[in-house]
């Protein structure tokens, strides 16, 4: 993503700093001004900027700090404290309720900014997390735009509403609803139309649509390629409609999204999900300091947290158990994949991270729909096994079970050598975690079997040989681990989340 870059001049220029062990005034000038520069570049407004070197200044005062106080830590603070504060709308969003009803979700925005894309997307975030979701199409004024929805809906498994002849949306958003609401479903999410310098139909209508339909919330959409001129469009919305969050889209393409981002949150408008895809899952929640962390690298845990037990992955405490073990089955890995396949594309995942977003180049953690298709192949040959032989993979290594395993899935025998071959080193490595985390020397991180398989997928994905060797290490040497914790102690981070996931880690 685009914002990665700017995320990684703020890093540099930090590191810059750092390498003073007592930074001066001159040095700590020189920071704000690369960091200021790289702002600028991203369309972040002059006076957001300005504001944001004169907090830091006056946050951290050299001249009055003893020598004991360690100043590089402290302005690595402030100017993270700052980055938060310039993306915080100081406002929190419509919270959604599930068990009260049915939420209705109501999605405004400009034409083309990627709306009817983005209902589709919110409302597979929730029927993942296993809420009775479905969807409105009352777009009437874009021809094509209920054909969109309808597929979008139909590849998510979303059950949606539409209608070809009627052209009031607000009859068709009504109709919906109805029917939705007597259905009970926990979320229903209603599409409307958007135009282009039509405005005032635009918001006569979405004011109709609004009282018609009385949302929970309404979900203003806008495309970060705007920079800073998100302001004023936002603004605009919220004048008119109880816009009570926001949702960015493209800025997996766009220079300007970080001007984007802080211009909507100083218009007080709470950002709720960023768009960084075109893709169903290329969607992500959105919260100022997680993003600012992972923005510079430095992880972003409780989103982690969030996505695995999202995925389901974290439930499962005989899993857990025998993974510390050191046991790891065919059937073990295939559950893994299940649930990493639920979690999305895993450069994202791998992200989510901390410090491992600082070690990968942009892409290396191969595509994510590649790793997801290699996963979905590895799933069809597991299906061909028996019981006996995904409990004791030992017994599928000779050519007649392969040969059937290849029939029974419609693959090569290679390809069911080749997930052999990768269960082997799966295997291997939960081994070695596993016995190291009975020496103790793990704080936890043996429970994560799947960070293993992880590092293997992405190797599958497309990862080269040598970040897979650096990521099997980073599962396996603790001294690694604390190098790599860096902005984040990676290992009391992996261990808090471990102890989440009822595996005990060592805090
Ligand atoms: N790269 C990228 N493309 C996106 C994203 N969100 C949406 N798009 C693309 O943007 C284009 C427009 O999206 P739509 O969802 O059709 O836009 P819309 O706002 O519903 O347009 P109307 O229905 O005419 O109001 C499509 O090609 C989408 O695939 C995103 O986060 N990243």
């Amino acid at each position: 993503m685009v914002l990665n870059e700017l995320g990684g001049k703020i890093s540099a220029a930090i590191k810059r700093m750092s390498a003073n062990t007592v930074p001066d005034e001159t040095v700590l000038k020189q920071m704000l001004s690369e960091i200021a520069r790289a702002l600028l570049e991203a369309d972040v407004n002059v006076r957001a900027v300005q504001q944001l070197r004169g907090n830091v200044l006056a946050a951290v005062d050299l001249s009055a700090l003893g020598a004991g106080v360690n100043k590089v830590k402290l302005i690595q603070k402030a100017v993270f404290d700052e980055l938060c504060r310039m993306l915080d709308a100081g406002q929190k969003p419509v919270a959604l309720k599930r068990g009260h009803g049915s939420n209705v979700v109501m999605f405004v925005g400009l034409q083309g900014n990627g709306k009817t894309t983005t209902c589709a997307k919110y409302a597979y975030h929730y029927s993942r997390k296993g809420w009775k979701t479905c969807l409105v199409c009352a777009d009437t004024f874009r021809a094509g735009a209920f054909d969109q929805l309808k597929q979008n809906a139909t590849k998510a498994k979303i059950p949606f509403y539409g209608s070809y002849t009627e052209t009031d949306p607000v009859a068709i958003a009504t109709a919906g609803v109805d029917r939705f609401r007597a259905e009970r479903y926990d979320l229903i999410v209603v599409d409307t139309s958007g135009r282009h310098k039509q405005e005032v139909a635009l918001f006569d209508e979405m004011e109709q649509m609004a009282a018609a339909v009385e949302p929970t919330d309404i979900v203003f959409v806008m495309d970060s390629s705007i920079g800073q001129a998100a302001h004023d469009q936002a603004a605009a919305f919220r004048s008119r409609v109880a816009v009570g969050s926001v949702i960015i889209t493209k800025l997996d393409g766009h220079a300007k999204g970080g001007g984007a981002l802080s211009a909507v949150a100083a218009t007080r408008s709470p950002i709720t999900f960023i768009g960084t895809g075109e893709h169903i899952d290329e969607f992500e929640p959105f919260a100022a300091e997680r993003f600012v962390g992972r923005l510079l690298g430095m992880g972003d845990v409780s989103g982690l947290m969030s996505t695995i037990q999202d995925a389901g992955l974290a439930n499962n405490p005989d899993m857990v158990k025998r993974l510390t073990g050191g046991v790891f089955t065919l059937r073990d890995m295939n559950e893994q994949f299940e649930g990493i396949a639920r979690m999305g594309p895993l450069d994202k995942v791998m992200g989510m991270i901390p410090g491992l977003s600082q070690m990968l180049p942009e892409g290396a953690a191969g595509n994510g729909s590649e790793g997801a298709k290699r996963i979905q192949v590895f799933g069809y040959m597991m299906d061909a096994m028996t019981d006996e032989e995904l409990d004791n993979p030992k017994i599928v290594w000779c050519q007649s079970r392969i040969r059937r395993v290849a029939r029974g899935s419609g693959r090569h025998p290679a390809e069911v050598e080749g997930l052999l071959t990768e269960y082997k080193r799966f295997a291997k490595m939960v081994q070695s975690v596993g016995s190291m985390s009975k020496k103790g020397g793990m704080g936890g991180l043996g429970g994560l079997g799947g960070m293993g398989g992880m590092g293997g997928l992405g190797g599958a994905g497309g990862m080269s040989p040598a970040m897979q060797a650096k990521m099997a290490q980073a599962a396996m040497d603790p001294a690694m681990l604390r190098q790599l914790g860096g902005a984040g102690n990676m290992q009391e981070a992996l261990s808090a989340m471990m102890q989440q996931m009822g595996g005990g880690g060592r805090k």
